[in-house]
């Protein structure tokens, strides 16, 4: 995997927008990247009111500004986001993006769905249907809370493993401790010769096996103590990234939601991923302090970007 955190900053998400603008060619362009929109907690950085110094940072010089969490998975045209949150216009104004066919939703908590209006208003300004793919339970539960959705988005129930251009991307039910369950996502790069010749992109879009890039990778932003049948989908991944809200969070368990990163280093140990990135960061995580990780873990920041 080509993935260079120093040179992935916030101006990642810009560059792509500007190389679209310039007309660059799909043979121009590269393989298949993840660009972290949102890197946040429920409550995004800065926190509302709050006069802490990650918080003041965030409002003066930004380098912890963290949007509600969200990642986008793309080549070329072809574009996934996963999770649409409240931060979610300025998102795709800060990428130069101006439509998007379909959201992948993890659960249907405020701070992953709250977006969902607004990309109904899109669907409605350019008379296009969206396509939100998500678990039935999920999608219930958004139907629920906002019942008009559907004049503007199809939903797409996804149970087993679904196939969304190469990759099969498997739903895995997790623990999200207090506030119930939520999705975690597996991807699979399925190396068939089929879809890239069917589709005319073989050449658009050699498969160098000396860089394979992206090929098996997990989005767990809302996970905690995740048990054996849960880490069955983790084995064997070039990178997971995995949500964790604070470095070592001092709160009762039964209170907690998501994973804290001392806790993470043992499931990494246990599940030896190559490369892994902390999200869905709270204001306790001050990107400016060098915190003790292990080797193969990043902290993802706003615009960062993996892949070719
Ligand atoms: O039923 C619920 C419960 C909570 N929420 C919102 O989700 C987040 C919870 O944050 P975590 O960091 O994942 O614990 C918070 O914004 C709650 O308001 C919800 O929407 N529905």
């Amino acid at each position: 995997m080509d993935y260079n955190p120093t040179t992935s900053r916030a101006t990642s998400v810009e560059a792509d927008a500007a190389a679209r603008h310039q007309h660059q060619s799909p043979a121009a362009a590269v393989d298949w990247s993840i660009t972290f929109w949102g890197t946040g907690d429920s409550m995004g950085v800065p926190r509302v009111y709050c006069a802490c110094e990650v918080c003041e940072e965030a409002r003066r010089s930004g380098v912890n500004r963290r949007y509600r969490s969200s990642v986008l998975l793309e080549r070329g045209e072809d574009k996934l986001l996963i999770d649409c949150g409240p931060d979610w216009t300025g998102q795709m104004e800060r990428a130069g993006i101006f439509w998007l066919d379909e959201l992948l939703i993890t659960h249907a908590h405020q701070d992953h769905i709250a977006g969902l209006t607004s990309y109904a208003d899109a669907c409605r300004w350019l008379k296009r249907k969206g396509r939100v793919i998500t678990p039935t339970e999920v999608s219930d539960t958004i139907r629920m809370m906002y019942p008009w959705l559907e004049r503007f988005v199809t939903f797409q129930s996804i149970e087993e493993p679904w196939r969304w251009h190469e990759w099969s991307i498997r739903p895995i039910r997790v623990n999200h401790g207090k506030n119930g369950y939520a999705y975690a996502y597996r991807f699979d790069r399925v190396n068939d010769d089929e879809s890239a010749a069917g589709s005319g992109r073989r050449q658009a879009y050699p498969n160098d096996s000396a860089n394979p890039g992206l090929r098996s990778w997990v989005y767990a932003s809302d996970a905690i103590g995740l048990g054996e049948e849960e880490l069955r989908w983790f084995q064997e991944l070039d990178l997971l990234i995995l949500g964790t809200n604070f470095y070592h969070e001092q709160a009762e368990y039964s209170t907690r939601s998501v994973y804290d990163m001392v806790e993470a280093f043992r499931l990494i140990e246990d599940i030896q991923p190559q490369q892994v990135v902390f999200t869905h960061m709270s204001h306790d995580i001050d990107l400016r302090h060098s915190y003790p990780l292990l080797p193969q873990v990043t902290l993802a920041r706003t615009g960062m970007r993996i892949g070719r």
